[in-house]
C-alpha cells in the first residue's frame, strides 16, 4: 500500500463539483491499494522540472497531480497529492511544478505554478553571497521598503529563516502593506504567513520560536548521506511542513477531506501554533487560548478535545460553550474532524460530553445525589422537588413593579439585580441578610452602603420566595447548585465527575459557570482548556480567573493569524475596536497587535441611506446583486441590532422579492438569504454579510444603555462595540454597512463613504 500526503489546495486549483470529487476520491482510494493498477495512468512527464511529478487520471477530463517518492528503506512509495485540474493544465502545471526541502531550515515546500504565469520553470534561486546581487540591488537601487522600515535585511530573511531570496528581496523592497500582500501571495505557505508576521514587527528569534524552525544547515540527521527523496520525507515531520502537507493515516480522514467542498483545510493543515496548543501533551494546569475572530480558537479546540479523547478513550472530557446553538456546532465540527470520537451521553462518561454549559450545569444537578445539601447552601431551603421549570425571566422585573423597594431608582432595574445575584449572591452561597451585608463584592462596578444592601436583599429574598413557591429554578441557581454539589461530592471523599475540560467562547461566561466548571475537575494537569476573546464578550460581566480558582500563571498564548475574513474586512472590524480599553479574564490589557490575514478582498461599503425605506431598498438590492453574480443565499446575511430590525429586514428583502428567513434558535436549511441579531451570529460567518440599521440610536442600543446604572455604563458600552466587532468580523468575503439618520459613532475610520 502507498502512503498519501495531502497538500493544502493550490491556490490555482479550479472548484471541483460533487461529482468530480467523488471520483477523485475513487482515484486515491485506488492508488492507495495498489498504485501500479493500470487504470490509474500514473504518468510521468517528460520535461518536468521535478522527476518526482506523475500525473494520474480521475477521469477523461480530469487529470490529478502527483508527486511520488520513493523511500529506499522501505517497499511502498509515498504519493503527495496536490489537486485535480482539467486535462491539459494538470499537463502544463505539472510540468512546472517541484517539490524542495528548504536548505535553510528543512522545511518541505511544494510550489505550482500558474497557468497564466511568466515561465516559471525554474529550481530554488540560489542564495547570492553576502555582497552580492540582491542585497546591491536592494540598497543602491530600491528604496527601503516597508518591512526594511521596520529593520529586516535580506540576510534575516534569506539566511536566518529561510525565505526564497527573490521573495524575500521582493518583500523587501515593498513600498506599503499593499505592495508586501502581492509579494505574500506568491509566497509558498509557510513563508506567505511568516511574512505576514514580520510585517507586525515580530522579530526574527520569535518568529523561528513560533514556526519551530530548526537550523538544517547544521543538522546532522539532514545531512548530505541522505538521498533527497528521503529528505522530503523527513521534512513533512516539520511543524512548519504541516501548514502545507499531511500524512494521512486514516482512510476514512482522507474521504472526508477530498469530498468537501474546501478540503476542510481547519481539520488537515494546522498552523504551527494551532498545532501545538492542540497537541501539547500536558499543561501543568489551566491554559487560556485568546486570539482574534477568526483565528481559528474553536479549531483549535475541537482538535484538543478529540486528541485528549484519542490520549486516553476512557477520559471523561466535557467540550463546552456559552449556549445550545455553539454546542450543536461543535458536536458537528468534532464528528467531522473524527467520526470515531467517542460521545458521552453524560458527563462524567468516558468519551467527550458536548454541551452548552447551562446544559451541562443542568445534566450534572439530574445526576446528583446530594440535592437536598446543595439546596441547603446555596439556596438556604431544602425543599427543590423539581429541577426542569425554569424562573419566569421577567421574574426580577415584575416583583420591581409589584414591591415597594428603598433601592436607589438607578439600582432598582432587572438587569442589575440579575448581575448582583449571580455575581455576588449564588458565586458566595449567600443564604442570608447577615451574610450579604458583609460578602465582599469584587469586581462589581457599583459601591453599596449599608441600607441599599438591605434593600436588596430583600428583592433577592422575594425572589427567591416565589421561585420556590412556583417551584422553579434559574438558569443560574441550576448552575450553582451544579456546582455546590460537585464540591460536596469531592469534600465527602467521591472524586471529581470529570478529567479534562475545553470551553470555547469563555469570555462570556460568569461567575456560576465557572463554579461548576471549577468543581467538574480537580486542579492539574490538563483541567481546564480556555478559548476566548475578551473583545467579543457581548454577555455580562467581566471576571477573574484567578478570583474563581482559576490559576493560568503563563499558560496564556494568543492566535493572530485571522483565517477567516480578508485583511480588508479584518482592518475594519479592529477599526470598530480602537480607542476603548478591555481587560482579558486575568486583567491584563486586551491587545489586537499583530492582527492580520493573508486574504485580499473589496473595502467594506459604508452605506448612508436617505430613509429607512430606502435602507431596505439598498440592502434587499445588494443581497439581489450578489445572488445574480452567482452567490448562494446561505452565505449571504444581514445582521440587525434587534429582533424587531431583524424582522423588518425579513419581511422587506420577501417584499422584494429576495428568498430569506430569520435564523433563530434552530438551524436553518436551504437557500434563503439569512437574517439574524448580532448575538445570534456569535461563532458563525458568512461569505457575504450587510450590518443593517446601524445609527446611532441602534448601534450602541440607546434602550440597552438606560437600562443599566451610570456605574455599568461604560461596561455596557464596551458590549455594545465589542457586538459590533463580532457582527463585523462574520464576514469572510465581503461587508456592506447601512443605516439612515445619524451614523453610529461606533464605526471606526470611515474607509469608504458612499452616498
Ligand atoms: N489552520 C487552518 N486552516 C484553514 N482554515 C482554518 C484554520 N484555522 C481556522 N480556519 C478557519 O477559519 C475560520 C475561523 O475559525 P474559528 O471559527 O475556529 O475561529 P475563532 O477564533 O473561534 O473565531 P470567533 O472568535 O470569531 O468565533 C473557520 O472557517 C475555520 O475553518
Amino acid at each position: 500500500m502507498a502512503n498519501l500526503v495531502l497538500a493544502s489546495n493550490s491556490k490555482s486549483m479550479p472548484k471541483l463539483d460533487g461529482s468530480i470529487r467523488a471520483k477523485v476520491w475513487a482515484f486515491i482510494e485506488k492508488l492507495s491499494a495498489d498504485h501500479t493498477a493500470p487504470g490509474l495512468h500514473i504518468e510521468p512527464l517528460k520535461s518536468a522540472v521535478d522527476k518526482r511529478v506523475r500525473t494520474g487520471r480521475v477521469d477523461l477530463q480530469y487529470r490529478a497531480i502527483l508527486f511520488k517518492v520513493n523511500d529506499k528503506l522501505g517497499d511502498d512509495p509515498t504519493f503527495i497529492y496536490m489537486g485535480t485540474w482539467p486535462h491539459d493544465d494538470a499537463n502544463k502545471l505539472a510540468e512546472r511544478s517541484y517539490l524542495q526541502v528548504n536548505p535553510i531550515n528543512g522545511v518541505l515546500e511544494a510550489v505550482i505554478g500558474k497557468l497564466d504565469g511568466n515561465d516559471d520553470r525554474k529550481k530554488r534561486v540560489v542564495l547570492p553571497d553576502h555582497d552580492g546581487g540582491l542585497d546591491r540591488a536592494l540598497t543602491t537601487e530600491t528604496a527601503p521598503g516597508y518591512l526594511a522600515g521596520l529593520g529586516f535585511t535580506l540576510d534575516d530573511f534569506t539566511e536566518r529563516l529561510g525565505i526564497d531570496p527573490q521573495i524575500a528581496a521582493d518583500a523587501l523592497a515593498a513600498a506599503d502593506e499593499n505592495a508586501l500582500m502581492d509579494v505574500i501571495a506568491r509566497a509558498v505557505t509557510w513563508q506567505a504567513d511568516a511574512l505576514l508576521e514580520l510585517a507586525t514587527g515580530i522579530g526574527i528569534d520569535e518568529l523561528r520560536a513560533k514556526y519551530a524552525l530548526i537550523d538544517a544547515t547544521t543538522d546532522e540527521e539532514l545531512d548530505e548521506e541522505l538521498d533527497e527523496d528521503r529528505r522530503i520525507l523527513k521534512a513533512l515531520d516539520q511543524p512548519a511542513s504541516k501548514m502545507q502537507f499531511r500524512l494521512i493515516e486514516d482512510n476514512e480522514e482522507l474521504r472526508q477531506a477530498i469530498e468537501s467542498d474546501d478540503f476542510a483545510a481547519w481539520r488537515v493543515f494546522l498552523h504551527p501554533e494551532q498545532r501545538k496548543y492542540a497537541e501539547k501533551k500536558t499543561y501543568n494546569g489551566a491554559f487560556r487560548l485568546s486570539g482574534g475572530a477568526g483565528t481559528g480558537k474553536t479549531v483549535v479546540a475541537v482538535h484538543r478535545a478529540r486528541n485528549l479523547a484519542r490520549e486516553n478513550p476512557d477520559a471523561r472530557i466535557i467540550l463546552t460553550t456559552y449556549n445550545k446553538t455553539l454546542a450543536e456546532a461543535l458536536h458537528g465540527d468534532l464528528l467531522v474532524l473524527d467520526s470515531k470520537v467517542p460521545i458521552a451521553a453524560r458527563p462524567g462518561d468516558p468519551g467527550v460530553y458536548v454541551g452548552g454549559i447551562d446544559a451541562l450545569g443542568y445534566a450534572v444537578l439530574r445526576q446528583a445525589d446530594n440535592l437536598t445539601e446543595a439546596a441547603q447552601s446555596v439556596l438556604g431551603y431544602a425543599g427543590v422537588d423539581s429541577i426542569s421549570s425554569r424562573t419566569r425571566s421577567s421574574l426580577w422585573r415584575d416583583l420591581l413593579a409589584e414591591a415597594s423597594t428603598d433601592l436607589h431608582p438607578k439600582l432598582a432595574t432587572p438587569t442589575f439585580l440579575e448581575n448582583e445575584y449571580v455575581a455576588v449572591v449564588l458565586a458566595n452561597r449567600v443564604t442570608t441578610l447577615e451574610q450579604y451585608v458583609k460578602v465582599a463584592r469584587a469586581g462589581r462596578g457599583v459601591r453599596l452602603s449599608r441600607p441599599q444592601r438591605i434593600a436588596v436583599w430583600k428583592l433577592v429574598d422575594t425572589y427567591r420566595r416565589q421561585s420556590r413557591m412556583d417551584g422553579t429554578l434559574s438558569y443560574a441557581e441550576v448552575l450553582a447548585l451544579a456546582a455546590e454539589s460537585l464540591r460536596l461530592r469531592t469534600e465527602a471523599g467521591g472524586g471529581h465527575l470529570v478529567d479534562h475540560i475545553v470551553v470555547d467562547e469563555a469570555q462570556d461566561l460568569h461567575a456560576t459557570h465557572w463554579a461548576l466548571l471549577r468543581d467538574l475537575v480537580a486542579e492539574g494537569a490538563n483541567d481546564l482548556f480556555i478559548a476566548e476573546d475578551s473583545h467579543q464578550r457581548i454577555y455580562g460581566q467581566p471576571v477573574v480567573l484567578g478570583r474563581l480558582g482559576i490559576k493560568i500563571v503563563g499558560r496564556s498564548k494568543r492566535l493572530t493569524l485571522n483565517y477567516r475574513t480578508t485583511a480588508e474586512n479584518l482592518h475594519f472590524a479592529v477599526s470598530i475596536l480602537q480607542g476603548a480599553e478591555y481587560r482579558d479574564l486575568e486583567q491584563g490589557d486586551e491587545s489586537t497587535a499583530g492582527y492580520r490575514s493573508a486574504r485580499r478582498g473589496p473595502v467594506p461599503q459604508l452605506v448612508e441611506c436617505a430613509s429607512v425605506a430606502d435602507e431596505l431598498d439598498t440592502v434587499a438590492a445588494q443581497a439581489q446583486a450578489w445572488i445574480g453574480d452567482g452567490v448562494t443565499p446561505s452565505s449571504i446575511a444581514v445582521l440587525a441590532r434587534s429582533e424587531a430590525t431583524r424582522d423588518q429586514f425579513v419581511r422587506a428583502l420577501g417584499e422584494r422579492g429576495v428568498p430569506a428567513r430569520a435564523l433563530e434558535n434552530k438551524p436553518l436549511n436551504g437557500e434563503h438569504v439569512r437574517v439574524l441579531t448580532m448575538h445570534r451570529s456569535k461563532g458563525m460567518e458568512f461569505s457575504r454579510v450587510v450590518l443593517a440599521g446601524i445609527d446611532d440610536t441602534h448601534v450602541p442600543s440607546s434602550v440597552t444603555l438606560k437600562s443599566v446604572p451610570e456605574e455599568e455604563r461604560t461596561e455596557a458600552l464596551l458590549r455594545e462595540r465589542s457586538l459590533l466587532y463580532v457582527a463585523a468580523s462574520r464576514a469572510r468575503d465581503e461587508l456592506v454597512v447601512t443605516w439612515s439618520g445619524t451614523k453610529s459613532g461606533l464605526l471606526g475610520s470611515p474607509i469608504t463613504d458612499q452616498g
